[in-house]
């Protein structure tokens, strides 16, 4: 069983050598990973849809991220039964939250019974739904814009940018959004004639949104190859000097407006820790 995740992994991620990322698994992950994510990673072993849990190289990345920004108010879109929420869990204060959506509460249940034997069940608000309109709906509470620290999206890639827009109000100035499968499995950087019918979509949209991203003068970023790619996004611009919510604020990405911008806002105190 090992053996074929393994090698399901290996051909997934951007390795593409079994060897190396076992060597990565056991070298680096397997001796630091918390009991209860080992426990959720072998029930979830089970289920037919197993590989859409977070790569486990990429939660290692994603529980570091969280401590460097102290995070305590988060946002998970896509659950599936709970590893990288687990995880995020785990990582923030006893008196930090997950708003954690998904439309399927049938996966979410298949690991609460770890998160709850984890004792972390009380920081977690299960939201079963399409994620856009809880989104807006956070929206609606003004207290809510600029107020989080960090968010993750792992779900359907065709509203990744429409995630993006609401989560840059959401997200505090320094907050960070990581943005799941922005290699969509290596098929980014071949022709759409290489790429297996059951990639295409995606493919096609995952190119898209890693376009609009890279242009986009509100937020630093960085597409690091662990799992299926992960983009981690920092957001830099207080809304006050965003000047439109196009994506470059009208000015285009590579201006050094936006830095001057970023650094009025850093003279300002505007970045988090
Ligand atoms: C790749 S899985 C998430 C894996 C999870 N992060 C983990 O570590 O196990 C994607 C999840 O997104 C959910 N999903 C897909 N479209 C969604 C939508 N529009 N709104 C909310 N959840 C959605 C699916 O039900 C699925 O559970």
């Amino acid at each position: 069983m090992y053996n074929k995740i393994l090698r399901t992994m290996a051909s997934k991620g951007l390795l593409q050598t079994e060897e190396l990322y076992k060597y990565i698994l056991e070298s680096s992950v397997f001796p630091r990973e918390p009991e209860p994510l080992k426990e959720l990673r072998d029930v979830t072993a089970n289920h037919p849809r197993k590989l859409m849990a977070t790569a486990l190289d990429a939660g290692q990345i994603i529980t570091m991220l969280l401590q460097l920004v102290n995070a305590k108010k988060t946002i998970e879109i896509g659950v599936f039964t709970g590893y990288s929420l687990l995880l995020t869990a785990l990582s923030i204060p006893e008196d930090g939250k997950i708003t954690a959506i998904d439309i399927d509460r049938d996966a979410y249940e298949i690991g609460l019974p770890i998160i709850k034997k984890a004792g972390v069940e009380h920081k977690i608000n299960f939201v079963e739904s399409e994620a856009l309109p809880v989104l807006d709906q956070l929206l609606t509470d003004h207290e809510n814009e600029g107020s989080y620290d960090y968010a993750f999206v792992d779900a359907d890639k065709v509203n990744y940018w429409n995630y993006h827009e609401r989560l840059l109000k959401l997200l505090k100035v320094g907050g960070i959004v990581v943005y799941d499968n922005t290699l969509w499995g290596g098929s980014v950087a071949k022709n759409e004639n290489e790429t297996p019918e059951f990639y295409r979509p995606g493919r096609h949209l995952t190119i898209e949104f890693n376009k609009q991203i890279a242009a986009d003068s509100r937020v630093q970023i960085s597409l690091a190859p662990f799992g299926d790619g992960i983009t981690i996004c920092k957001r830099i611009i207080s809304r006050a000097f965003s000047l439109s919510s196009s994506g470059d604020g009208g000015l285009g990405a590579s201006g050094g407006y936006s830095i001057l911008l970023w650094s009025l806002d850093n003279r300002k105190g505007a970045m988090s820790p």
